[in-house]
């Protein structure tokens, strides 16, 4: 199975698989093994009728007219830790290998169990691939088996509250990074991920828009995580012990003020996750640090709950988005969302007024518009004779319209926006989560309620129900 390492193994703390990669800055949880980015185009298509008359081939057809005959250039394989490279001339990097040696992207390896090597010295036995056995031929999700889900985090996650709230009953699986993640799904080790990508108080998490232009994956849904953050202690810790405050860099910023007014003299410090902070102090028994995470991490991680609800605005939400292999087929007989990305040549005029009037005409709203600097990284467009040009573009701008492709006026103001952009891909078209922004519930005082006393921490426990890992009060539908 492939574990977390942790410095100091606690065998009362659950570890379940991850999967990973190597980590190229030293985290304070440093954690070893591997593994390693893998890259493959994803070409499988069915035809079945959907409806409104569209099929799948019809619809997945439209797709690549509207990608303007592109293909990214980056479509290689390439090894990314968020926000740092690596270098590709690793020779493991192609080869996915969980903690015991096994391929991991042989079936059954995410959580299945590893046969141990045999006795012989000949060749190392662990490291070759086994035939596989109608046991790993496990059936399609949608006949009855359990959704595989990948998300970003480990247990006690805001991402796997995320999950579970799209897709109830799904199995999670949790992935040291967002690109992980992504290939999860890609390697069929996943059918799902779901990843955040815009939170109310922080904004835009830019290494996702990043990476659904780098990858091949469609959107499918979204889904609204109201996000109730704890403060979270050892238990006996008082928050005078505290000398450091460890989390998601998105948790740090949404909680930034609440801590100011707690009077806490602490240092911040990031974590690749809120629940991957938890698990550390509890692993390294630290009396000195604190972390921000869910009252889930907190029951996971056996940590009291020294403040509960300490985000900045009681309405704190995280969208994320659900990202499959394939599209779904757009409707119009529910809210539906599509979300585009473009791009145009720099002597281009006015192009970014003309695309949102290509909206405007025609009454569609826009949810979002985002841009991310793109000069580095050149997009390989082909022309009408398949002839490939690398183009660099300045800027992506990533649009959410309120409209399914469906929509008659969603085809019309795309193939008008084609005229005029250089580059234009639908990333996806999915049902809308209609889950108000502000529909957290409110914390239990204002702006929180903090534990000063050692020996009160039940009262705070006792909120764990209030928190966004309690069942999710609506449930879009899957995809
Ligand atoms: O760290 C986690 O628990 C996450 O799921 C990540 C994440 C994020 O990336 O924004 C998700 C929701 C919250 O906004 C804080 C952190």
């Amino acid at each position: 199975m492939a574990t977390m390492l942790s410095p100091k193994p606690n065998p009362n703390i659950y570890h379940p698989s991850l999967i990973r990669t190597p980590k190229m800055h030293p985290a304070p949880h440093l954690r070893s093994n591997s593994i390693r980015s893998v890259h493959r185009s994803d070409a499988s298509s069915s035809s079945f009728p959907g409806p409104n008359g569209f099929d799948r081939a019809h619809w997945q057809s439209s797709c690549a007219i509207l990608s303007s005959k592109s293909l990214s250039t980056q479509h290689q394989p390439h090894n990314h830790k968020e926000g740092t490279s690596h270098g590709s001339t690793d020779p493991e990097s192609q080869l996915r290998i969980n903690d015991s040696g096994n391929p991991l992207n042989a079936p059954g390896a995410v959580n299945g169990s590893n046969s141990s090597n045999g006795s012989l010295d000949l060749a190392p036995m662990s490291n070759l691939p086994r035939p596989l056995s109608i046991a790993d031929l496990s059936p399609a999700p949608m006949h009855g088996s359990q959704l595989r889900v990948a998300y970003q985090g480990v247990p006690g996650a805001y991402s796997e509250a995320a999950a579970a709230k799209a897709y109830p009953n799904c199995e999670a699986i949790p992935c040291d990074q967002f690109e992980v993640a992504f290939q999860a799904v890609e390697l069929w080790i996943a059918d799902r991920a779901v990843l955040p990508v815009e939170n109310s108080l922080g904004g835009s998490i830019h290494r996702n828009y990043d990476l659904l232009l780098r990858h091949r994956l469609h959107i499918v849904g979204e889904v609204q995580l109201p996000v109730h953050h704890c403060l979270l202690a050892l238990p006996g810790v008082r928050k005078e012990y505290l000398t450091r405050v460890i989390s998601h860099p998105q948790a740090l910023a949404q909680c930034e003020l609440t801590l100011n007014s707690m009077g806490l003299n602490v240092a911040r410090e990031s974590f690749d996750d809120t629940a991957a902070a938890a698990e550390y102090i509890a692993t390294n028994s630290l009396r000195d640090t604190a972390a921000i995470a869910s009252s889930r991490a907190a029951e996971l991680y056996g940590l009291q709950v020294l403040a509960d609800g300490i985000q900045d605005d009681a309405g704190n939400v995280t969208r994320f988005v659900m990202l499959a292999r394939e599209p779904i087929i757009p409707r119009t007989d529910r809210p539906f969302k599509t979300s585009i990305v473009f791009a145009h040549d720099r002597e281009g005029t006015s192009v970014l007024f003309k695309v949102l009037s290509a909206f405007a005409f025609r009454d569609i709203s826009l949810t979002k518009i985002e841009s991310r600097p793109h000069r580095h990284r050149p997009i390989r467009l082909v022309d009408d004779a398949n002839v490939g040009t690398a183009k660099h573009f300045e800027y992506m701008f990533y649009v959410d319209f309120q409209a399914s492709m469906a929509d008659v006026r969603a085809q019309n103001a795309l193939s008008e926006i084609q005229e005029f952009t250089s580059f234009l891909r639908v990333l996806g078209s999915y049902p809308m989560d209609m889950t108000p922004w502000n529909s957290a519930p409110p914390s239990p005082s204002s702006p929180s309620s903090i534990n000063n006393n050692n020996n009160s921490n039940n009262i705070n426990n006792n909120n764990a129900s209030s928190s966004n890992n309690s069942k999710p009060s609506s449930s879009p539908p899957s995809s």
